[in-house]
C-alpha cells in the first residue's frame, strides 16, 4: 500500500512526508510548487510536479502507482488576508481543486482521503476551547473555501462512498528538530516565523497587531501545534479509515493558548536575542482567542502530541531559521 501526499512540498506536507518515509511507508508526492519547495521533499518519496486540478495528469499518477489506497491532501492556498482580496483564487484552487480531485479518485476507485481543514472554519467562536460540534461560521473566504471542502466531502461520501477525515488544525509552528526542513512561505505572514526572522536578523522588527483584545494581556491568544504531531495525526487518520471507520472531523491543537506577547517573550528566552517589537493596528479578521478542544483526536485516534511545550516548539523552529535565514533559497 502507498499513500499519495498532495502538497507534500509545502510546510506541513514536507514534514508529513518525512515522517511517513521514516516509518517505511511508500510515499508518492504531487505538488505544483506554487508555494512549496522541491528541496523540502524527502528524497525517498516519489515526486511528481503538477496541479491536482489537472485530471489527465492525476489519472496518470494513479495509473503509474496502483499501490495508492489513500490520499493525504494539503494542496491549497491559506493566506487569510489574501483571501479577503482575492476570494475567487481560493474557491478555485481549494474548492474546485477538491472537486476535480474527487472526480478522479472516484473514477480510479481510491476511496480514502485525509485533508487539511482549519480552525478558520469556526470564525468567531461562541466558546473556547472549541469543540468539533461547535458552529462553523467562517469570517473569511479562506475558511469558507475549507468549509465548502468539508461539505463536498460529506456528500461525496454519501454518493460515492469516499471516506474522509477532516483535520482542523489550529496554529502550526515548529520544524524538524534537526533543522533540515522548516517553514518558508513567501510572503511570510505567520507570527512565529516572523518573530524568528527578526531574531535571525533578516527582518528589522516585529509588529504586534493590536493589544486591546478581550484577553489577559490584550493580544490575541492562539493554540500552537507542531508539524510532526500533525503528521502523526494524519498517519493515525489514514489507519483509522483503513480499519473501515466512518468519516469524521478532528480538531488538532495543544488545548493551551499563548498570547502574541507570550510568544514574543518565549522566543526571546529561546534565542537569547532582543527581538525588537512595536505595537501596530489590529489586523482585520483576527478572533480574540482560538483554542482547540482536541480530546476527540486523543480518544478516538489515540493521538499523543509530543511537542506539548511552547519552548520546545520554538527551539525547533529556531534551529531551522538560524541555519536557513533565507529559507530554501530556491526562488
Ligand atoms: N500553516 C498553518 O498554520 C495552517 C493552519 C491550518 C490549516 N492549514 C492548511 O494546511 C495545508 C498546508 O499548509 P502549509 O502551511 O503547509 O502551506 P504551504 O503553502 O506551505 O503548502 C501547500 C502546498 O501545496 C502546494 N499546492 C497548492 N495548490 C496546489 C495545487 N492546486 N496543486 C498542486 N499543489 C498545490 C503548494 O505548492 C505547497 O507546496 C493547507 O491546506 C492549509 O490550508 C495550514
Ligand atoms: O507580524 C505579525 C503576524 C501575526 N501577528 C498576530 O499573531 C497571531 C497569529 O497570527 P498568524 O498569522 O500566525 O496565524 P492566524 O491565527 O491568523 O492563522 C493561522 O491559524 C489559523 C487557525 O487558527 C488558520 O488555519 C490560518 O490558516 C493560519 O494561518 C494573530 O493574532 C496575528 O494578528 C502579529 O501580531 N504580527
Amino acid at each position: 500500500m502507498a499513500i499519495l501526499v498532495l502538497g507534500g512540498a509545502g510546510y506541513i506536507g514536507s514534514h508529513t512526508v518525512d515522517r511517513l518515509v521514516d516509518r517505511g511507508v511508500d510515499v508518492v508526492v504531487v505538488d505544483s510548487l506554487v508555494t512549496g519547495h522541491r528541496a523540502a521533499v524527502n528524497s525517498k518519496a516519489k515526486f511528481y510536479q503538477g496541479d491536482i486540478a489537472d485530471q489527465p495528469f492525476m489519472r496518470d499518477v494513479f495509473k503509474e502507482n496502483p499501490a495508492i489506497d489513500a490520499v493525504i491532501h494539503f494542496a491549497a492556498f491559506s493566506l487569510v488576508a489574501e483571501s479577503m482580496k482575492k476570494p475567487l483564487k481560493y474557491f478555485d484552487n481549494n474548492t474546485s481543486g477538491m472537486i476535480k480531485l474527487l472526480e478522479v479518485m472516484n473514477e480510479v476507485g481510491v476511496k480514502k482521503i485525509v485533508f487539511s481543514s482549519t480552525a478558520a472554519t469556526y470564525g468567531i467562536p461562541e466558546q473556547v476551547p472549541i469543540k468539533e460540534s461547535d458552529p462553523q461560521q467562517p469570517i473569511n473566504p479562506y475558511g469558507e473555501s475549507k468549509l465548502m471542502m468539508e461539505k463536498i466531502m460529506r456528500w461525496s461520501d454519501q454518493a460515492y462512498g469516499i471516506k474522509f477525515i477532516a483535520l482542523r488544525y489550529f496554529n502550526v509552528a515548529g520544524a524538524k528538530p534537526d533543522g533540515s526542513i522548516g517553514e518558508d512561505h513567501n510572503p511570510e505572514t505567520h507570527l512565529l516565523p516572523i518573530v524568528l526572522q527578526v531574531a535571525a536578523g533578516t527582518r528589522e522588527k516585529l509588529q504586534i497587531f493590536g493589544d486591546d483584545y478581550d484577553t489577559p494581556d490584550g493580544t490575541n491568544v492562539r493554540d500552537y501545534v507542531h508539524p510532526f504531531d500533525l503528521a502523526d495525526a494524519h498517519i493515525l487518520a489514514v489507519d483509522y479509515l483503513r480499519q473501515g471507520h466512518d468519516s469524521t472531523a478532528f480538531n488538532l491543537g495543544s488545548s493551551t493558548g499563548f498570547s502574541n506577547m507570550e510568544i514574543l517573550k518565549a522566543a526571546r528566552e529561546v534565542t537569547g536575542k532582543p527581538i525588537p517589537a512595536e505595537l501596530a493596528p489590529r489586523r482585520p479578521g483576527d478572533p480574540d482567542t482560538l483554542i482547540a478542544a482536541s480530546d476527540k483526536a486523543r480518544k478516538v485516534l489515540g493521538w499523543k502530541p509530543q511537542f506539548d511545550d511552547i519552548h520546545k516548539i520554538i527551539e525547533t523552529a529556531w534551529k531551522w531559521h538560524a541555519t536557513h535565514p533565507n529559507g530554501y533559497q530556491d526562488r
